[in-house]
């Protein structure tokens, strides 16, 4: 069995855990510098403060099924880089995508609480997200989920294979966009979209779920990454285009009167918006 010391370290990505990796590189300054103590102390708290808090979210969340804790340790222990290199996937994927544990188990209770029955999953990389709502759907439940990579789309396939739920989750590869056009053709709709794919096409989802009734009545639309490392609210020139692409998104949605919205400050990030 792996270890988890054998497993690649995931960096951090979200506003805590680089605020705790600063802190923590403020700490060991502090050690070799000739600071007053009452400073060492308070930047030492501040690290305590900030790196305890994800391993106590852990420790009191309902823990990851078997099926999803092995999903997530076959992501984490995939070469990405070398997959790319290869041709294999058509863009650079990596370990850090997987939404994880906390985020999972919210989206789950999410299912519960609606009673949803159709969720629509735009991005789902190697399926942690799916599979966690497929967990909380009824036996007749169904996930379409978006997906561009065929290379991950299959890698997810395996996974749901061992899954006694991964039968609910139907994978459609192709751009987001084009399957979310097809299915409101088809005129399809859903108690529950997850948005966690282009952040560039972050806008183009939302008014499409909206414009064309992809989004059932009393439906709900979580969205990912909606804080992106805290770029949206950094000073401008420290933002990447994913982080100008958030806070441009972050905009429309609190502009647009169709809609009510709060932004949880979970893990990097997680909208939730209800139409009125
Ligand atoms: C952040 S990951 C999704 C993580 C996943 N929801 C989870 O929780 O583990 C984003 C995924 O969206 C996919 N993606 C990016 N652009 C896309 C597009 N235009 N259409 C469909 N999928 C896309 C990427 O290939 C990647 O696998």
């Amino acid at each position: 069995m792996t270890s988890i010391l054998d497993l690649p370290k995931a960096r951090p990505v979200t506003p805590l855990g680089i605020l705790a990796e600063k802190l923590e590189q403020a700490v060991k300054l502090i050690e070799k510098a000739d600071i007053s103590p009452e400073i060492a102390e308070t930047v030492q708290q501040a690290y305590q403060l900030a790196s305890g808090l994800d391993p106590y979210l852990e420790d009191c969340t309902t823990p990851e099924s078997e099926a999803l804790a092995n999903l997530a340790e076959k992501t984490q222990k995939e070469p990405w880089n070398l997959r790319f290199s290869d041709g294999e996937t058509v863009r650079q994927l990596e370990q850090e995508m997987l939404s994880g544990h906390i985020e999972g188990q919210t989206l789950k209770l999410f299912v519960h609480m609606m009673n949803a029955k159709r969720i629509l999953e735009v991005g789902m990389f190697t399926g942690y997200s799916a599979l966690a709502m497929a967990e909380a759907l009824p036996d007749d439940g169904e996930i379409i989920a978006c997906e561009v990579d065929e290379y991950v789309a299959n890698f997810a396939r395996d996974c749901f294979n061992a899954s006694p739920d991964g039968n609910k989750i139907k994978i459609e590869v192709a751009p987001a966009l084009e399957t979310m056009q097809k299915l409101a053709d088809a005129g399809e709709s859903f108690d529950l979209v997850f948005i966690d794919a282009d952040k560039k096409e972050y806008v183009d989802y939302f008014n499409l779920l909206l414009d064309r009734n992809l989004l059932a009545e009393n439906g709900i639309i979580c969205v990912d990454n909606s804080l992106l490392q805290g770029q949206p609210y950094l000073p401008e020139n420290q933002r990447t285009p994913n982080g100008q692409a958030i806070a441009e998104f972050n905009q429309v949605v609190a502009n647009d009167s169709r809609v009510e919205q709060v932004l949880l400050p979970l893990r990097d990030g997680l909208t939730v918006i209800r139409r009125k």
